[in-house]
């Protein structure tokens, strides 16, 4: 079994686990269910923003513990203030030290799109997402076959959540589009083999028609790389362990945004 296999697998128990302890009418109780979600298509297209969208990252199946003791508020705040576009916050716990907590204390402290990282199977996941107060959901390409991917998608939009598909090659691209995404994001890391190549976002960005907002994801470390993304037609750039490795995250994407020069 490959990583990603593995992290799917746990995720169908989980679900299971939490619908027996909270069912979706109790998680539509949450003060954050009726609210109106911030849009990440919108923040990432704003001129004013850099498309960076900074993400809180504990630990990860590729590198072990990145940052155990970042907090969630500070670290949070600090990247919006540093001039990040929107937050992703990991809430999968078994693999990334992460929690739905974690997802809620980000959004009390930030008005901004906050993107729930995890990797969503089953429309309880989706419920939950906006239970915590998060305003977009990520669906993994290589994790579900497109009829599913669509399906979920579409329930997703049904609760005014934004949608962002993230893809690794032309062949989940092609078929995985749908009217139901907002935003595509080709992920510059091999979720089973670790590898990271940035090339593989630059051949596939010509794939991606324009009607969808274009982010890169994952092993940029270099805001060199973000101006040359941007000229392969890249509004968005997800970046979590260049600034969380550091001690002060939030310092490290202010710096990061600075050298950017937006
Ligand atoms: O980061 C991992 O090791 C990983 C392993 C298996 C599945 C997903 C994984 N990461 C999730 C992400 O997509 C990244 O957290 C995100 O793109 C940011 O990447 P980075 O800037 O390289 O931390």
């Amino acid at each position: 079994m490959d990583i990603l296999e593995k992290i799917i697998a746990h995720k169908h128990k989980e679900v299971e686990e939490r619908r027996s302890l909270y069912t979706e009418k109790l998680l539509e109780k949450s003060i954050y269910f009726d609210g109106q979600p911030i849009s990440l298509k919108k923040y990432l297209l704003r001129e004013d923003k850099s498309g960076i969208i900074a993400e809180f990252k504990r630990q990860s199946p590729s590198k072990g513990v990145i940052n155990a003791h970042a907090p969630v508020e500070r670290t949070t705040i600090g990247y919006m203030q540093a001039g990040a576009s929107a937050l992703s916050v990991l809430t999968d716990s078994e693999f990334f030290g992460g929690s739905s907590e974690d997802l809620s204390t980000a959004r009390k402290f930030n008005f901004c799109p906050v993107l729930r990282k995890d990797f969503i199977i089953d429309e309880y996941q989706i419920v939950e997402a906006k239970s915590i107060g998060a305003d977009a959901i990520l669906l993994i390409a290589a994790a579900l076959e497109p009829k599913r991917l669509k399906e979920l998608a579409a329930f997703a939009k049904s609760f005014g959540l934004e949608v962002l598909m993230e893809v690794h090659n032309q062949e989940e691209l092609e078929n995985n589009l749908n009217e139901h995404l907002d935003v595509v994001g080709v992920n510059n890391r091999n979720l089973k083999t670790f590898e990271v190549s940035i090339d593989i976002s630059k051949q596939l960005a010509p794939m991606i028609p324009n009607d969808f907002v274009k982010i890169s994801e994952s092993g940029i470390s270099d805001p060199a790389t973000i101006t040359d993304l941007r000229t392969h037609g890249f509004q968005g750039f997800l970046i979590g362990e260049t600034f969380m490795k550091t001690g002060r995250p939030e310092r490290a994407a202010a710096e990061f945004i600075e050298k950017l020069g937006k």
